[in-house]
């Protein structure tokens, strides 16, 4: 039990890591694309993202859309 405890922690640090990370290239793309005079939103690169949660069902969704709000940052508050 304590041992895995332990590999659960290291997976949410790896996780944070990675949404982190995520976060900044998302919305280095995203300004790069604003600044190119393109879209706020490009929808079918989101519809892709959110089917590759769907193995996760309606929480994988929610995931995937909270992803994407994050990449979106302060873009999309607008
Ligand atoms: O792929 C892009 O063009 C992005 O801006 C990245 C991203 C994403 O986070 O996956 C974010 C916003 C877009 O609507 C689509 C996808």
């Amino acid at each position: 039990m304590p041992n895995l405890r332990v590999e659960i922690d290291a997976i949410d640090a790896e996780i944070l890591r990675l949404v982190k990370r995520r976060t900044e290239i998302s919305q280095r793309v995203g300004l790069a694309r604003m600044n190119a005079g393109g879209p706020r939103i490009v929808y079918n690169r989101e519809m892709q993202v959110l089917a590759r949660f769907r193995d996760l069902g309606a929480e994988g969704r929610e995931l995937a859309m909270l992803l994407l709000r994050l990449g979106r940052g302060k873009l999309g508050s607008r």
